[in-house]
């Protein structure tokens, strides 16, 4: 085994002041997977962890690169989408398309995510709806496709999750857990805290516009029920040449670059509180119009919710932020849907853009709306065909909208996609090849701000 890159994370001289770094040796990636690892193949665990820590990745090679970069964590944080091509080594990829495969011919994949039209529907249509392998308790079930290979990407999926821990200051990230019912024996009750997947689209296949993690106060009885939470959404292709002809383009709203460039708060949430939308403010500098998150704190004195924004001060203190209400007095959050711009003081109100809401959120919409719900899809379809400009970075072309972009991704083999759970709306544009597009697919999970006793 190559031994040389088992200290790639702690080499970085450069990482030494970042907050709360904890030791990281091989082993210290998911101990949940190491344990199972050691349960079914007890002596190539050991081997994996450290084969894998040096692979051949130009990424990991001597420039003492970390796993992301410093800044690619940054424009996480910031609002951005972080696209990095040839990110799992080739051999990796194909072991772990093959493993789909497998897994797919078997019947391991249930149908999850279904559209629009599925729903009014009533009923799953496999060449109109994404299928999934849930990682739950089968990620590591030797029994089933290629184990190794599945460990072999977790533990690399660990180790990114340990680094943005640090980066992103997200401590409870490096949380191992093993989630909720890991003792239930059956099976089908086990979860994981991180989720890792595998996810499949037939041709015609698609997947609507949503968020990936919400305010718990706007999931009406859903909310507050699990102790953690979405934080980083992670995706990696495994479509080998790829081509644009074909579609399955993973299409993300992030901000202008403008906006994501200068913006200073860090997204998803602040002290424990999710985003729920952008404001505009402090002018334009430079041309570049300037938005602000918006956070939602329902745990106020008063016992009622109110909208604030946080205003960095001029003090390098961290803690010295500032939150400005928005709102104009604490109110009780409605059942959805809900406009939050309407608590909003006038002056805020007209720039205020709520990130997901029933128009451009099929799944935000609650079962009577169903009929709007068509309407409102259809109007934002029109919406997205509406471009005003266009944006070209690293290869990677979009068109700016209202107060955000569109950025498109082609699903390539390798290819690593990260971005903030909370703030990102996405969709998966229809596969119109005649292949299958197939991704692993997961969620780092943040501790949630607290859990209902019950
Ligand atoms: O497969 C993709 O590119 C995105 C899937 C997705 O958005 C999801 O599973 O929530
Ligand atoms: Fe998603």
């Amino acid at each position: 085994f190559k031994l040389s890159g088992v200290c790639h994370v702690g080499a970085d001289g450069g990482l030494k002041d970042r907050p709360r770094r904890r030791p990281l040796s091989p082993f210290s990636a998911p101990s949940s997977i190491r344990l199972t690892a050691h349960e079914a193949f007890p002596d190539v665990a050991a081997a994996i962890a450290f084969a894998n820590v040096g692979d051949d990745d130009s990424r990991n090679d001597g420039d003492k690169r970390d796993i992301i970069s410093h800044e690619e964590s940054q424009r996480i944080s910031k609002g951005g989408v972080v696209v990095i091509p040839n990110w799992v080594p080739s051999g990796l990829v194909r072991a772990l398309r093959e493993d789909a495969r497998k897994l797919f011919d078997d019947g391991q994949f249930q149908p999850d995510g279904l559209t629009n039209t599925a729903l009014r529907e009533q009923g799953f249509n496999a060449k109109a709806d994404r299928q999934t392998f849930r990682g739950g308790a089968d990620w590591d079930d030797y029994d089933v496709g290629d184990g190794k290979a599945r460990m072999e990407f977790a533990l690399r999926m660990g180790r990114l999750r340990e680094e943005l821990a640090i980066t992103l200051d997200r401590p409870t990230l490096s949380d191992e857990g093993r989630g909720e019912g890991w003792e239930d024996k059956d099976k089908s009750m086990r979860q994981r805290r991180h989720e890792i997947t595998y996810n499949w689209y037939e041709p015609g296949a698609k997947l609507g516009r949503h968020l990936d993690e919400h305010h718990e106060e706007t999931k009406g009885t859903k909310g507050w029920i699990r102790p953690s939470r979405r934080s980083v959404t992670w995706l990696v292709y495994l479509n080998e040449n790829w081509e644009a002809e074909e579609g399955g383009v993973l299409r993300c709203f992030p901000r202008t670059e403008g906006c994501i460039s200068t913006n200073d708060v860090p997204v998803g949430a602040h002290e424990g509180n999710l985003q729920v939308g952008w404001v505009t403010g402090g002018g334009d500098e430079g041309g570049i119009i300037q938005q602000y998150p918006v956070f939602l704190d329902c745990f106020r004195p008063s016992g009622g919710a109110a909208l604030y924004r946080v205003v960095k001060s001029s003090s390098s203190s961290l803690n010295d932020d500032e939150r400005q209400i928005l709102s104009v007095r604490d109110f009780d959050v409605p059942p959805q849907p809900i406009n939050f711009a309407s608590f909003l003081v006038p002056e805020v109100r007209e720039t205020f853009e709520q990130i997901s809401t029933s128009r451009v959120d099929p799944r935000f919409v609650p079962p009577p709306l169903a009929n709007d719900s068509v309407k409102a899809e259809e109007e934002d379809a029109a919406k997205i065909s509406m471009k005003t400009d266009t944006v070209d970075r690293d290869g990677l072309s979009g068109e700016i909208i209202g107060g955000g972009t569109v950025l498109d991704v082609t699903p390539a083999a390798g290819t690593l996609v990260l971005f903030d759970s909370v703030t990102l709306p996405h969709l998966v544009m229809e596969v119109t090849g005649s292949r299958q597009r197939i991704a692993a697919t997961g969620w780092f999970h943040e501790d949630s701000q607290f859990v209902l006793e019950v």
